[in-house]
């Protein structure tokens, strides 16, 4: 699932992170860096470094890990007050939530003070130390480094973003999601104070996950606890376009609530397409389920208040009611999901269509939610996407969360969407 994108934001990272260890490489031949920041002796800084032959993606966490500890040493040997507070804080803060390093220097003279605290007076100390050096020390970098500051620059950055913009798009993310996520990694990584990051070990890929994660988990909510608490039955109407799995997809959910002790009537609201009587019935009938049907052609809003009615009689705790699967542009089917709205009022009404359709159901899901309105989104044959864009854009672009992922032709393959998860496999733990 999502291989594709997967291997293109991995070359992004692995880029990044070649960059910045090669920066931090750099520094450490310069053997005034450190001593203009007012920081560490150049020898104390060789010795805590690693073998400039070590692996690219591993080399940034040591260097900023080890040379922390170096400066934690070094503070512990060195007494003056305002320097410990400002290193025991590059220490402490990388398991902390970084706006509570908000400590300010006494003495502003001491610029690697200043490096170790908040933004503002970060830049007092890079407009200080880089005035002497043109660039910030290696102990600088990686006390940056760990207290999660930045130590990339914007321009240093900008070839990277391109290369990344274009994953993006590659992977038919949507162009405003695709610069949203671009903003949020610029930011995280260019002097913003990162925010939910615990890992002082991988600066660009906990920004890239942070990103990522802002954008896929617009409007999530409890799927399991709205159904329990809502009165019953719970009618849960499904629309989208043909053919991209809605009837199956309204299976597995019939299958997924009986998993979890919820009894289910199901309801062939497309009154419209020959054969969808049957198409549902024989899921009905794998599942052992009520269906409800009319003939073709009648009314969809009476078949759905039918099957509520029956549920309401038998004690039926959710009822699925399939819509007419017409274009969205159709004028006819947004009066008929009108009319369902009006006289059943639904409890939820949710958006099928198939991540493999990539852009095209981004914008489906934004034209269908703009007709009538969707609490969340299904997005089939995930397990046939490589790209993910569908994934990470449909949240985004219509407020409404992807609740789950369809992810095989069994009943039992649909997956809650669980947008940490997501991430993670998208960008590794
Ligand atoms: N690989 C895979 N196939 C799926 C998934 N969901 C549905 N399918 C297959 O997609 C095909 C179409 O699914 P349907 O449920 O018939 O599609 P539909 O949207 O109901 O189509 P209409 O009833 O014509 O509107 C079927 O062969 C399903 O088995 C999924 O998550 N993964």
């Amino acid at each position: 699932m999502f291989d594709g994108l997967k291997d293109k934001l991995s070359g992004f990272t692995s880029d990044v992170e070649e960059d910045v260890d090669d920066d931090a490489l750099e520094a450490e031949d310069e053997p005034d860096a450190g001593e203009a920041d007012g920081n560490v002796p150049a020898d104390a800084e060789t010795e805590s470094e690693p073998a400039p032959d070590a692996q690219p993606s591993e080399d940034d966490t040591r260097v900023a890990e080890a040379t922390a500890e170096t400066d934690q040493q070094q503070a512990d040997a060195e007494p003056p007050a305002a320097d410990s507070m400002a290193t025991e804080e590059s220490a402490t803060a990388s398991a902390t939530e970084l706006e509570d390093t908000d400590a300010v220097p006494d003495d502003e003279s001491q610029s690697d003070t200043a490096a170790a605290t908040e933004e503002d007076s970060e830049s007092e100390a890079d407009s200080e130390s880089e005035e002497d050096d043109g660039g910030r020390g290696l102990a600088a970098k990686a006390k940056l480094m760990a207290t999660g500051k930045t130590v990339i620059e914007e321009e240093d950055l900008q070839s990277h973003l391109d290369d990344l913009e274009l994953a993006l798009l590659s992977s038919d993310v949507e162009m405003s999601v695709a610069n949203e996520i671009l903003d949020g990694v610029k930011e995280n990584l260019t002097g913003q104070t990162r925010r939910r990051l615990s890992s002082t070990g991988n600066l660009v890929r906990d920004a890239l996950r942070e990103s990522l994660y802002d954008v896929i988990n617009v409007g999530q909510f409890d799927f399991d606890e709205r159904v329990q608490q809502a009165d019953k039955p719970v009618t849960i109407v499904f629309t989208g376009v043909n053919g991209v799995g809605k009837t199956t997809s309204i299976a597995k959910l019939a299958q997924y609530f009986e998993d979890r002790g919820l009894s289910t009537v199901l309801a062939n609201g497309d009154t419209y397409r020959a054969g969808a009587n049957e198409q549902l019935e024989k899921h009905a009938e794998n599942l052992d389920k009520k269906i409800i049907t009319h003939e073709q052609g009648s009314d969809p809003t009476a078949v759905v208040y039918d099957a509520v009615e029956y549920a309401k009689a038998n004690d039926i705790d959710v009822v699925l009611g399939d819509t007419a699967g017409r274009l969205h542009t159709s004028d006819d089917l947004m009066a008929q999901l009108a009319k369902i709205d009006r006289n059943i009022d639904p409890d939820m009404t949710l958006f099928v269509d198939e991540a493999v359709a990539g852009q095209d159901a981004v914008n489906r899901a934004r034209e269908f939610n703009n007709a009538a309105e969707i609490d969340g989104a299904i997005l089939t044959k995930a397990d046939a996407d490589p790209q993910g864009g569908a994934a990470i854009s449909v949240a985004h672009v219509t407020g409404k969360p992807i609740l789950f992922l369809g992810t095989g032709q069994d009943y039992d393959d649909l997956e809650p969407f669980d947008p940490e998860e997501i991430v993670d496999s998208l960008i590794g733990e």
